[in-house]
Formats: C-alpha cells, sequence, structure tokens
C-alpha cells in the first residue's frame, strides 16, 4: 500500500480562529492529526523581556521550532503509526492519504516549516475584533496591562510584512465557523482526489 502525505498550514493572526478551524477540519478529515505551534513555547524563564516589560513571545526565537519540526518529521516518517491511536481502520485496497495540519501563528514565518506545507490558509481578523477576541482569553501566563498594542499587534504587523506569502489563501475570520470549515474543507478534499488520481494513474503506467 502507498502511504501519501498532505501538510495543511492553518496560519493567521493570535484569535483568528486558527485553533477552532482546525479542531473542525479534523474532525472531518480521516487520516487527520493537528500539530499545533502553541505547544512548542519555550519556558517563561528564558522568554526575554523588553524596555517596557513585555515577555518577547510573538516571535521566533520564544518557540523551540526545531522541536516543532522533529514532531512533524516523526509524522512525516510513518504517518499511519502517528495516527494509530486516533486513525480509523483502512479500507481494503484504498490508496489513503494521510494530512497533518499545522497551526500556528507564525508557521509561515519559518523557512523550513514553508517547504513542507502544500496547502496554505492565513485567517485574517481586523485589530478591534482582534483586540475583543484576545481580551476574553487568559494565556499562561496572562497579559499584563497594554500587551496588545505594546507587543501583540506591533509584532503581528512585523511578522506579516516579513512572512512567505508564496501559495497563501487567505481567509476573512469574521465569516462564520461553518462557512471556513466549508470552503477549507472542499478545497482539501479535491487535493486529495488529485493527490489519490495521480497516483492511481502512475500505478497503471507501470
Ligand atoms: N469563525 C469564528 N467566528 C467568531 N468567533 C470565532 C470564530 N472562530 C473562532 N472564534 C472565537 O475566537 C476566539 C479565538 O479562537 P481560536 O482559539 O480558534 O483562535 P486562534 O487563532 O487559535 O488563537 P491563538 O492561536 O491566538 O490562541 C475563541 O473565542 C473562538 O471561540
Ligand atoms: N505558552 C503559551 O502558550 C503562551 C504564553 C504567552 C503568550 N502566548 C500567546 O500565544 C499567542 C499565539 O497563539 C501569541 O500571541 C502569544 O502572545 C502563548
Amino acid at each position: 500500500m502507498y502511504t501519501l502525505t498532505l501538510v495543511v498550514g492553518i496560519g493567521g493572526v493570535t484569535n483568528g480562529g486558527k485553533s477552532t478551524l482546525a479542531t473542525n477540519l479534523q474532525k472531518k478529515l480521516p487520516h487527520s492529526c493537528i500539530i499545533a505551534q502553541d505547544t512548542f513555547f519555550k519556558d517563561d524563564s528564558v522568554v526575554p523581556v523588553d524596555s517596557n516589560g513585555f515577555k518577547q513571545y510573538d516571535l521566533l526565537d520564544a518557540l523551540h521550532m526545531d522541536k516543532m519540526m522533529e514532531e512533524i518529521y516523526s509524522w512525516w516518517r510513518d504517518p499511519q503509526s502517528y495516527h494509530q491511536s486516533t486513525c480509523a481502520t483502512t479500507e481494503a485496497g484504498r490508496t489513503e492519504v494521510f494530512v497533518v495540519i499545522v497551526e500556528g501563528f507564525l508557521i509561515f514565518n519559518h523557512r523550513p516549516l514553508n517547504e513542507l506545507m502544500n496547502k496554505k490558509y492565513f485567517l485574517e481578523i481586523p485589530y478591534d475584533e482582534c483586540q475583543n477576541r484576545r481580551c476574553s482569553r487568559v494565556y499562561t501566563p496572562p497579559d499584563p496591562p497594554g500587551y496588545f498594542d505594546g507587543h501583540v499587534w506591533p509584532m503581528y504587523l512585523k511578522n506579516r510584512q516579513e512572512m512567505q506569502l508564496q501559495g497563501i489563501v487567505f481567509l476573512d475570520g469574521l465569516k462564520s465557523e461553518a462557512e471556513l470549515l466549508g470552503y477549507v474543507y472542499d478545497d482539501i478534499t479535491t487535493e486529495i482526489k488529485n493527490i489519490r488520481g495521480k497516483t492511481e494513474i502512475n500505478s497503471v503506467n507501470l
């Protein structure tokens, strides 16, 4: 049996709805799993502080990107084993496509990770909505007063300027969860059919 893979990137602004979309997609896509960038933050004690006393969390340097890449490679080497716990049984004779959904706010700023992704989506919301959503969230450690305007939003603008744009589909994060899911799910299932189709043609030609 062939092992075919698809790496989907869901990036975007903080509170743009990345985790929500990734979770909704993962539930609908068989043989899929999520690797979330937020689980690779360095320990608070090693994250530097700027002259205003703000912890510099919204930079690639605040993340263990080496560990995140290792996790993705571990999936890639053997997606079937990686999926074992969550995966439904494969249908006999069917060429499966294993999907990893890589989700995070700085996934398009890391060149090696960028090169791995086959489909890329970026969720955007306006400043006011972003500030409102962020204020209703509690991170560990919690945002200190002034953190959004003093660190989060300016770093978002900077990171967005620097990210690699090639191949990214921009999504309006103000759209409903269902609408966003519908669009991305259709796009990915079309890609999965294409990948399967190409393999089937190649095996006939062999
Ligand atoms: N399409 C949507 N419409 C309205 N609200 C949404 C939508 N998607 C997510 N939300 C809400 O926005 C907030 C942030 O969502 P979520 O955690 O998915 O974002 P995120 O981009 O993963 O955030 P971060 O990575 O910064 O922690 C949550 O309160 C969630 O319920
Ligand atoms: N350890 C964490 O998950 C953590 C700690 C402090 C701040 N954050 C924020 O997470 C967002 C990305 O999802 C960034 O905007 C960080 O500020 C996360």
